[in-house]
């Protein structure tokens, strides 16, 4: 079986297809492109691109391009489709402070920090939980705005496993906030989606809420 295949569950309606949004929708990263790009940038910095310290730079930059956002060449929601089936259960499950770093698509400049998810499973459809840190992985690893990722790491539960319910909070500190701009370090924002139960159930949210230590 497949590493992603579900321990139990039919995904024939699952997969990529007509009526099916598909994740993949950026093009594919042109390293030789991204190489003239950069050096084409410290040109136009000033710098001399040919200089000792600088001659494997559009290269270190382009490779760095590739894993920073390798998320665009994935669907991290396929990670969740790694599911096990535990009959009756549809207690909460908490994965807490997953940390991640991420490039705000306004600066091209980091925002770290860390992204907690809570879902209630339906009667016992739970993924394996380092799936889940990998599918908040993948989205950061995308130009990003944080609301967004907040709401596709939240979407990509609901898609995968459709649970009772979603909670996802991330927090997180913008370095086009600290290094440059207004500078106030230490600025954090937090944003969170929230889907089915947990929205409309303002009691089983405040028990979400205190294990994610909110
Ligand atoms: N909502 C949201 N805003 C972001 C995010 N990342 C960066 N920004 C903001 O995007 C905005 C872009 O504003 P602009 O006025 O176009 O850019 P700017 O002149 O560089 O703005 P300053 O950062 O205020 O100097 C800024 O307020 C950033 O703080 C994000 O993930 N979500
Ligand atoms: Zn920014």
């Amino acid at each position: 079986m497949d590493e992603r295949d579900v321990e139990g569950f039919d995904l024939s309606d699952r997969t990529e297809g007509p009526g099916r949004t598909s994740e993949l929708t950026y093009g594919k990263l042109d390293k030789p492109r991204v190489e003239a790009a950069v050096r084409e940038l410290l040109i136009a910095m000033g710098e001399d691109p040919d200089r000792p310290g600088l001659v494997g730079t559009p290269d270190r930059v382009a490779r760095a391009y590739e894993e920073i956002f390798s998320g665009m060449q994935e669907d991290p929601g396929h990670y969740l489709r790694k599911q096990f089936h535990e009959p009756g259960n549809e207690e909460m499950v908490v994965v807490r402070d997953i940390p991640f770093a991420s490039m705000c698509e306004h600066h091209i400049l980091p925002f770290m920090g860390k992204a907690s998810v809570c879902y209630i499973p339906r009667d016992g459809r739970i993924t394996g939980l380092s799936k889940i840190a990998r599918c908040v992985t993948g989205y950061a690893h995308r130009l990003q705005l944080q609301e967004r990722l907040t709401s596709q790491i939240a979407d990509a539960m609901v898609r995968e496993l459709n649970p009772l319910g979603v909670l996802v909070v991330v927090e997180a500190e913008h370095t086009c906030m600290t290094i440059r701009g207004i500078r106030t370090p230490g600025a954090k924002t937090v944003t969170s989606a929230v889907r089915g139960c947990l929205k409309s159930d303002i009691k089983t949210r405040s028990e979400a809420l205190r294990l994610l230590g909110l």
